[in-house]
């Protein structure tokens, strides 16, 4: 104990950590963390303590940063600093490692960086348009056959495009095997996140078999781990199998292996490929599924925004044809309705928790090394002196004179992440919500959903319903019944 103060002090060299609330013996801050909507909480910790809270649960610190100026300046500032990732036993146990998003900061993770951002920098993007934008079409077919499946019709549409990018693979309809090896893993994704078993703090539950009292934990995680399994073998080998044919589909797979075959295929070399081709998949469809479903939401609850929005399109581009993205520059308005929807529903309110390498300083703070850093992005883009009135979805606050005003926050700076782990996938994801909005807004009417006499049902933004771990959206399904096909000028 002696030598562990003496250790502690010259690490402080005085400096204190930063302010928080107090610590129970052993658990710590344990009791501290909702699990539903933390980052509220985690909002009144940073207006009674200030701009870095300190809390430790079983002796391992977090810092929650809650001023984006602390989080451009530990984040992005200090990344190399703070670039690495909390370790958690649920990673391994439920077969996550397969997802580069979680692995820690090092050669391994810089080797599945580097072959990702190959494939996704904004200078290769282009070649993903034309499928995006297949995708919106087909997107807007299957709207209008089964409007009452919007939900499914969504997460159809941007699983289908990433398995075309990335594998090559044509799904026909939502009954294809693979589609169902892609959601499985996903599904899996949002029932095993980091952060909600007791494993992660008591790891020697690990051991204890699934049939005991308690361990049902063990089951998930087992079937989260055969779904990821599928996912990184089943869909590689049908391409590994094609190539080796010599049968050549365009697609980022094919286009490693032919890269991979000018040296000869190592293992590792294999598994980087299958990595990067599971994280697009994984990393993709939820994260954009759920601003559109956020999207599709906020135009039934404000139709003067959807208005404006079909007559911006109606004048750009026309009723002979579809929007395309080559009309991005002249669609202002529906630029702007993108951007709001990031910020009026951030799919990762906290985004992914970072972790400190070494000990730092930060305002005179002393921050321990394997601190856990977590970044309130929902409360950067709720603040109400960036955003006038921040909970209502209005588009103008982006546009000044007719265009996209430089000097107000933009949300993409902050809910794409941090640093050098900043998410790689963002210069895909816009595009493919622009396209989606602006097909969708120029074909079709969104409005509340109407009871039985015919009457508008009123609903209220909620931004999770208290039944997922990561706080996505996963209701609505039932505004979108209320789809209609627009009657174009
Ligand atoms: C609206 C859409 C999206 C949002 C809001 C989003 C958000 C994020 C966030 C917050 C992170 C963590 C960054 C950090 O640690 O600071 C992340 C990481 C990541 N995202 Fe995205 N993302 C989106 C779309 C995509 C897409 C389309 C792809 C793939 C095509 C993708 C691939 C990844 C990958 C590979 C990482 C891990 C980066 C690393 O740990 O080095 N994301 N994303």
């Amino acid at each position: 104990h002696v030598r562990s103060f003496l250790e502690w002090r010259t690490r402080t060299r005085g400096r204190p950590l930063p302010p928080g609330p107090r610590p129970w013996p052993i658990i710590g801050n344990l009791f501290d963390l909702p699990r539903f909507k933390p980052w509220h909480k985690c909002l009144a910790f940073t207006e009674k303590y200030g701009s870095v809270v300190y809390l430790q649960v079983l002796g391992k610190p977090i810092i929650i940063v809650g001023d984006p100026d602390v989080a451009n300046e530990l984040l992005n500032r200090r990344s190399a600093n703070t670039a690495d990732r909390p370790r958690n036993p649920v990673v391994e146990l439920s077969g996550q490692e397969v997802n580069f998003a979680v692995l820690p900061y090092g050669e391994w993770w810089r080797r599945h960086r580097r072959a990702f951002w190959h494939h996704f920098n904004p200078g290769v993007i282009s070649r993903y348009l034309s499928i995006q934008r297949e995708g919106a079409h087909k997107f807007l077919a299957s709207v209008l056959t089964s409007p009452y499946g919007m939900k499914t019709n969504i997460y159809f549409t941007f699983q289908s495009v990433i398995l075309k990018i990335v594998y090559g693979i044509d799904v026909v309809d939502a009954s294809d095997s693979r589609l169902a090896i892609a959601s499985a893993a996903l599904e899996c994704i949002s029932q095993a996140t980091p952060g909600h078993f007791a494993v992660e703090l008591l790891p020697f539950l690990r051991h204890v078999p699934a049939w005991f009292p308690g361990a049902g934990f063990q089951k998930e995680l087992a079937m989260s781990k055969i779904a990821n399994y599928r996912l990184k073998n089943d869909l590689f080998h049908e391409i590994k199998v094609a190539f080796d044919r010599g049968e050549h589909r365009p697609c980022v797979a094919a286009n490693m292996l032919v890269r991979a075959q000018e040296s000869t295929l190592s293992f590792d070399e294999e598994e980087v490929i299958k990595h990067i081709c599971v994280i697009a998949v994984e990393g993709s469809a939820d994260t954009t599924g759920h601003t559109l479903e956020a999207f599709c939401l906020a135009m039934a609850l404000y139709p003067n925004v959807q208005k404006k929005a079909q007559a911006e399109l109606d004048q750009v581009v026309g009723p002979d044809r579809l929007p395309d993205h080559t009309d991005s520059n002249s669609l202002v308005y529906i630029n702007a309705i993108v951007k709001e929807a990031l910020r009026w529903h951030v799919v990762l309110p906290q985004g992914i928790p970072h972790r400190t390498i070494e000990d730092d300083e930060l305002n005179g703070y002393f921050i321990p090394r394997g601190t856990t850093v977590m970044a309130n992005v929902w409360a950067f883009l709720h603040d109400p002196q960036a955003y006038e009135n921040p909970f209502d979805f209005f588009p103008e606050r982006f546009i000044r004179d007719g265009g996209i005003d430089p000097n107000v926050r933009d949300p993409t700076d902050f809910m794409f992440g941090f640093g050098r782990r900043i998410c790689p996938g963002r210069h895909f994801a816009i595009p493919s919500l622009f396209i989606n909005i602006a097909s969708l807004l120029h074909v079709f009417d969104i409005s509340l959903p109407l009871d039985d006499n015919g009457h508008p049902i009123s609903i209220e933004y909620q931004e999770s319903h208290g039944l997922t771990r990561s706080g996505h959206i996963h209701m609505y399904c039932y505004i979108f019944d209320f789809l209609t096909e627009r009657t174009l000028l």
